[in-house]
């Protein structure tokens, strides 16, 4: 037996010992489960019985409900319990089949005996309870596994720096408890487990990374110190994959007061939402809440308002240049994108204060009970140095009190009467009852048509209160409106009149363009207060370079105390604003903000990442993980008919060679759709759109704005031709479309390939023509 079987069969007796400690503790903790179960359905079944329920006096009525509170907190207590060790058999589970990943032999400074250091997804300690079988991969000393190769080695803890020497790193890939790969690292870190990881076929949702964090990686993942953490990481360099990683080290830390609730992260599509879905409970966490910026905009406007979607934006931005409007679209798109713009806003507001806001008529039953003007006016009487919010919440009293006025008014009039006729017989018992209940010395009939009477108009003017406890008496929309028509402004953009004139047209329609979107929601925040939630602690923005810088003022307002994590690529950029403003920086975080650059690219091969980088903005800096692959492939063809032709036969090679997702993008939509008209007859190829939220292996083809954030084993560009790809966007898109792929890249061009290839020096792809 050579020394690497010796030490295989070693380890592998070592995994044995786990397993069957893992057992043991599973067996222990079963037990323990069924016993609280029991408890906690006995608990619920003798819940009244072992109250004391007397509602005599009031003293009575006070231990009564010390009692049941008592009991209800005995009950929650043996739940949270059940459901603790619920979550560690679960992780045992998972320990059972892959037990660890790594192994660090190190020796401190200070001790003369190496400590064995397991790493893996979970802790275990031995059955005395006295040393780690495994440690969890987010414990302090596992630092050392992600940050170094053997020689000399630190980990920070709160007692401060423990520095070292590791003299074994080793990494296993376990399945079903039996070791399938052991690779032990050299000086310089050929990370094999990596090169394994990375050749496997794309998968349709996203996998931890936790066996393979790569250094950089883990400075991103344990950076506790910033409020703001900005990644800017090359395509597929890891950065979502960080940032899932990060949620579950953050939640790991801070377990008492951090968990999936207070943790928002904002994803660029639906379709990217659920591809990302599984880490987290991969990982033992609970997952993180998700959104979609759209989304959070949405819950936040009245339901009668429409928005546009940033990627109906997108489509008219790549396929409306022969409408009228576009130009004057652009320009809005951009200046809306602004802080400027913002500035403009808060001089609005700050003249709405003394004049110019615009109220709701208050009606019932087609009458007007408060006038738009009555409640302008109140408002306006109101000391000025009161913030509007603040004012709207002393007019929304005000209003509620007259409501009061008018519904004692209302009870007498002959509709109320005519409605009571129309009420239930259990209605009249009710009545009844509560004349009794009363002792009225009323005549007992007329007491109840009085009862009856309050209850209808109660019952009809409980709406209009709601309406005004949620400010709904301010026209926030047709004041936003008037920003675009009456008003005067001191500074005006170019193109403010045309500009105004479009916006002020959808806005009528009760249409907000996304440009408008977040203005909006920012406008009505100053006006009636932003429902901000201060349960967030933590926000993470993925592709954060698409957020304008309009967009981050106003998350910056509704987030004031929150850390944020945002990760993005500028060569990614392929929303159209933004370009005055170096959005991915935004000017408001420059205080406790730290940077860190991922420049290393992990999900493409050396050929794809070499080839890419030749047409990306400082690719320069782009460094390729060494995975060899074929070289990119670009395919001139002279016909649309033969670029058709070519392209069935190549996702049929592509399918043929091992490849389980395949994408076909394209730059925008209405590609998509004429090419799937052409294809569906000849293969079988799924089209994802607004409403597709997760996808299947197989061929898919989509708009490169879905693709973002997501991977495919082989990708095909159907055209790439000169015309097709021109200018910084569309640099931008193209980017973003090649790098999708992870072993394989198609592009196809008709005649002349767009100038973005050109760049590339002719060696990094091989041309293929009829
Ligand atoms: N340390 C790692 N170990 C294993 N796989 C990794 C590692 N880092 C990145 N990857 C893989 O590389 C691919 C790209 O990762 P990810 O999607 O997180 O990158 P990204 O920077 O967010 O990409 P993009 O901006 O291009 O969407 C994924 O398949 C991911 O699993």
């Amino acid at each position: 037996m050579n020394q690497e079987a010796k030490d295989r069969a070693v380890e592998q007796n070592r995994v044995d010992d786990v397993v069957q400690e893992i057992e043991k503790k599973a067996g222990i903790l079963t037990q323990r489960s069924h016993v609280l179960k029991e408890n906690v359905v006995k608990l619920r079944r003798n819940f009244w019985e072992d109250v004391t329920v007397n509602l005599d006096e009031p003293d009575d009525v006070i231990e009564t409900q010390a009692s049941i509170k008592q009991q209800a907190e005995l009950l929650s207590e043996k739940e949270r319990g059940h459901g603790k060790i619920n979550d560690q058999l679960k992780t045992l589970d998972r320990l059972k089949d892959s037990p660890y990943f790594g192994r660090i032999d190190f020796i401190e400074n200070t001790e003369s005996e190496k400590e064995n250091i397991y790493i893996g997804i979970g802790s275990l300690m031995d059955y005395k309870d006295e040393d780690f079988l495994i440690y969890d991969w987010r414990a302090p000393i596992s630092s050392i596994y992600y940050d170094f190769t053997p020689g000399k080695a630190s980990y920070e803890t709160v007692d401060g720096v423990i520095s070292g020497e590791i003299t074994l790193k080793r990494q296993f890939i376990i399945r079903n408890g039996i070791i399938k790969g052991m690779f032990d690292a050299g000086v310089t870190i050929g990370d094999k487990l990596l090169q394994q990881a990375l050749g496997n076929n794309a998968s349709t949702t996203m996998k931890s990374i936790v066996a393979t964090i790569q250094k950089e990686q883990n400075q991103v993942i344990r950076n506790e110190a910033s409020k703001y953490l900005i990644v800017q990481g090359v395509a597929g360099s890891g950065k979502t994959s960080a940032a899932l990683q990060r949620i579950a080290y953050l939640m790991y830390r801070n377990r008492e007061v951090l968990n999936g609730e207070n943790i928002v992260l904002f994803s660029p599509n639906p379709l990217f939402s659920s591809y990302v879905a599984n880490v987290l409970p991969e990982l033992g966490e609970e997952n993180m809440k998700q959104t979609t910026f759209l989304e959070y905009l949405e819950s936040k406007t009245s339901s009668s308002i429409t928005i546009e979607s940033p990627f109906e934006q997108m489509e008219y931005v790549l396929t409306g240049e022969d409408d009228g409007g576009y130009l004057t679209k652009m320009i809005g798109i951009e200046y809306k994108s602004s802080t400027e713009f913002k500035t403009m806003i808060d001089d609005y507001i700050s003249r709405l204060g003394s004049e110019g806001l615009l109220f709701k008529n208050i009606t019932f039953r087609k009458e007007v009970l408060v006038s738009k003007e009555r409640i302008s006016s109140y408002f306006y009487s109101l000391d000025q140095a009161i913030a509007i919010p603040n004012r709207m919440e002393l007019v929304s009293k005000w209003l509620l009190g007259e409501i009061n006025n008018i519904q004692r008014n209302e009870q007498k009039k002959d509709w109320v009467l005519e409605e009571v006729e129309l009420l239930e017989k259990e209605d009249y018992l009710k009545a009844y009852r509560h004349v009794q209940d009363q002792n009225d010395d009323e005549e007992s009939l007329e007491g109840e048509e009085k009862y009856l009477r309050q209850e209808v108009v109660k019952k009809r003017l409980s709406s209009i209160k709601r309406q005004i406890k949620s400010y709904r008496f301010v026209h926030v929309l047709a004041s936003y409106r008037k920003l675009f028509g009456e008003y005067e402004h001191v500074n005006t953009p170019v193109n403010w009149e045309q500009i105004s004139h479009q916006t002020f047209a959808k806005l009528s329609r009760r249409f907000l363009s996304w440009e408008d979107a977040t203005p909006f929601v920012y406008f009505q925040g100053k006006l009636i207060g932003d429902t901000t939630d201060r349960s967030i602690r933590h926000l993470i923005i993925d592709e954060a370079q698409d957020y304008s810088a309009f967009q981050y003022a106003y998350l910056q307002e509704v987030f004031p105390y929150t850390n944020m994590t945002l990760l993005g690529d500028l060569n990614q950029g392929i929303y159209t604003h933004g370009t005055r403003e170096h959005t991915f920086l935004p000017k408001q975080m420059r205080e406790n903000v730290e940077k860190i650059d991922l420049t290393k690219s992990y999900r493409s091969t050396k050929q794809i990442v070499e080839f890419t980088r030749c047409f990306a903005t400082e690719g320069e800096y782009i460094q390729p993980f060494n995975r060899e692959g074929d070289l990119p492939t670009v395919v001139q063809v002279d016909t649309i008919d033969d670029r058709n032709e070519r392209l069935i036969a190549e996702a049929k090679r592509l399918l043929h060679k091992g490849h389980e997702t395949l994408a076909v993008i394209c730059k925008n939509l209405q590609e998509c759709d004429e090419l799937h008209q052409i294809l569906r007859n000849k293969l079988s190829v799924t089209k994802i759109d607004e409403e597709t939220h997760s996808f299947h292996k197989g061929i898919l083809i989509l708009p490169v704005y879905w693709a973002k954030g997501i991977e495919f084993d082989a990708v095909i560009i159907p055209d790439a031709s000169a015309g097709q790809y021109v200018g910084q966007n569309d640099r931008n898109l193209f980017y973003t479309a090649c790098t999708r792929a992870m072993h394989d890249l198609t592009i196809f061009s008709i005649h002349q390939p767009c100038t973005f290839i050109k760049e590339a020096p002719t060696d990094k792809y091989q041309i293929k023509k009829n």
